[in-house]
């Protein structure tokens, strides 16, 4: 286990070819504190064209999912930190939101695949810190989401509302809006029907099964077509995208290693 940030509240570390991203912050519900958005924010910065720490760590630990996780029973997050929100002044907070925003939009822009699990309710930013991910796993059924940012007068401030657009493209950015301003919860049926919750499991050791065996599929992938197609996210236009479909295609088929695996699943079976 190789850690990249070793917080009591907040960590972040390499494990079995997964990144876990895990809070752990009891006394607070989760919240995401001035601390974690500098561990962040230091995390994330890119320089000289250089690749932020946290990817840097992702590729050196050939990390193949991402997976934030609570490790607080009964929440996943409860959003920006209130009491520190409180008593510090706007100069002592003036890179806590855009620290979050720009991990959050990390967790979505790196070459593994991400993940969050959720086991329990998240919280104005705490949901938006659940939106962030690729994709959403709900283990039991106690999970919602919760949009209370506008009781604190304020909108979504770590990219949530375009997240929301993104994941479901039917909610357009004019229901959006008005599940914010509704301050709307999502149960978890609900979470499921929108697709912004993709799986869901009844227990811890189911949702780590599939994880491993996520995993376990990844790895079985040459190196290069985790790349190639971990790549396509950079191509925004679907003309592009079915030109770059087809050239990669044609790259490798009938080439050296899809003769091999041909051979060796043919094989296996005359085995049988
Ligand atoms: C752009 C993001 C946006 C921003 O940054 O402005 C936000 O995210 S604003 C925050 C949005 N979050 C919420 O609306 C959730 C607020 N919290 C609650 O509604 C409740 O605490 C709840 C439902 C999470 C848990 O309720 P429960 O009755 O089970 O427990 P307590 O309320 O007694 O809380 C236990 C303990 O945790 C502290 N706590 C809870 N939430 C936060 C928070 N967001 N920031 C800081 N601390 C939080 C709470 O103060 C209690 O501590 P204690 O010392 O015992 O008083």
């Amino acid at each position: 286990m190789i850690k990249l940030v070793d917080g009591e509240e907040f960590s972040i570390i390499a494990k079995n070819n997964i990144c876990f991203v895990t809070l752990n912050s009891a006394t607070t519900k989760n919240a995401i504190s001035l601390r974690m958005s500098s561990i962040m924010q230091s995390i994330t910065i890119e320089e000289n064209g250089n690749p932020s720490l946290f990817e840097k760590f992702i590729n050196e630990q050939n990390c193949l999912l991402i997976v934030v996780k609570s490790d607080v029973e009964g929440i996943f997050s409860s959003g920006g930190n209130l009491s520190e929100l409180e008593k510090n002044e706007p100069e002592a907070c003036k890179y806590y939101s855009s620290s979050i925003k720009a991990f959050c939009k990390l967790l979505h822009s790196t070459n593994a695949p991400s993940v969050t699990l959720l086991s329990g309710p998240s919280f104005g930013g705490g949901v938006e810190f659940a939106l962030a991910t690729d994709y959403r796993w709900g283990i039991g059924k106690s999970y919602d989401f919760h949009f209370t940012q506008t009781k604190f007068g304020i909108p979504t401030g770590w990219g949530g509302m375009l997240r929301l657009t993104e994941l479901c493209p039917q909610l357009s950015p004019r229901k959006v809006s008005s599940i914010i301003l509704g301050k709307l919860k999502f149960d978890n049926s609900q979470l499921l029907n929108l697709g912004l919750v993709d799986k869901e499991f009844n227990t811890k050791k189911a949702c780590q099964t599939a994880l491993d065996e996520w995993v376990h599929h990844i790895l079985d992938c040459p190196k290069y077509l985790i790349e190639e197609l971990m790549n396509r996210k950079n191509i925004e236009n679907l003309t592009d995208l079915e030109e770059y479909d087809t050239h990669i295609f044609n790259k490798y088929f009938l080439k050296d290693e899809h003769k091999i695996r041909i051979h060796k699943f043919l094989s296996s079976k005359k085995k049988k």
